[in-house]
């Protein structure tokens, strides 16, 4: 299964911000959607995943235009975490998690045992079972974003759409965060398309990653294809070295210095 989107041109009323876009997602990889602030990487996240109308173009999965798509089947194949989320106070951690089921159920039903199952994997793939009874409320910015991806979980998609998964957390929840996405990529095989600004994120954890600038893309490949001193000058206006640092697999950015 793959997401595909052609020739896509998306916008707000008549602002165009996004057009011509070609992008090609698959199943069981993690894609990373880099960019400047403004540049359209919401956005793009939002047509796929049908939140936001796209002006011309197509978005298919698996060649079945995404427009065909019921909202409970579409929800069953992908599971969007968007930037910004709520729940009410008197939520519980479980409570909220079962939400994610709801693809699955009839009007007015209740959770099988099997959704209990369910639910109850999603917890401890994303390390929250021990936060199940507390209020949404009560849990730090690091653990309520766990739980919102556990809730996503729960729909078990085959596709989970994150925009900018580790953001308000500090540097060990945002490697918690990306160690987790990682975990769940290779152990359940569910396919990632992430938001992210953090470029050594990116480079550390994708298989691919596509590069919008001012709403066209600018380059897709693997991250050290991609990642490069001459992309950091043109994209982001920076200058950056890529360090290969023995005993590490990957490499790591050097930015220049302030001064
Ligand atoms: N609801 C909206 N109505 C009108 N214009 C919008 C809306 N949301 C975003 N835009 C505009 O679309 C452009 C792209 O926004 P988008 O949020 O996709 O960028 P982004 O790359 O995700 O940015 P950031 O990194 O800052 O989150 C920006 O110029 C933004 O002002």
């Amino acid at each position: 299964m793959g997401v595909k989107g052609e020739h896509l041109q998306i916008g707000y009323g008549d602002h165009v911000v996004v057009d011509d876009l070609d992008i090609c997602i698959s199943k069981n990889k993690i894609t990373s959607i880099i960019g400047p602030n403004g540049s359209g990487k919401s956005t793009v996240l939002k047509s796929l995943t049908r939140l936001l109308r796209y002006q011309k173009g197509t978005v298919s999965i698996d060649g079945r235009d995404l427009r065909d798509f019921g909202p409970k089947e579409l929800a069953r194949r992908v599971g969007v975490l968007p930037q910004i989320h709520s729940a009410p106070a008197d939520f519980r951690v479980k409570e909220l998690v079962g939400y994610g089921r709801m693809p699955y159920q009839g009007l007015f039903s209740r959770l099988t045992p099997e959704d209990e199952r369910i639910v109850e994997n999603a917890l401890k793939a994303t390390g929250t079972y021990h936060l199940r009874d507390k209020s949404i409320h009560e849990i730090s910015g690091g653990e309520t974003q766990r739980v919102w991806i556990a809730t996503v979980l729960t729909q078990q998609p085959e596709i989970l759409f994150l925009d900018e998964p580790t953001t308000y957390l500090d540097i060990g929840h945002q490697l918690e965060t990306m160690r987790m996405v990682k975990k769940l990529n290779q152990e359940t095989g569910v396919g990632v398309v992430m938001v992210l600004h953090d470029l050594s994120h990116a480079l550390e954890v994708s298989d691919h990653i596509v590069v919008i600038k001012d709403g066209k893309k600018y380059s897709e490949g693997p991250p050290c294809e991609v990642i490069t001193s001459k992309m950091l000058r043109e994209v982001y206006h920076v200058s950056g070295t890529i360090v290969h640092i023995p005993g590490r697999t990957k490499p790591v950015i050097a930015f220049g210095e302030l001064g």
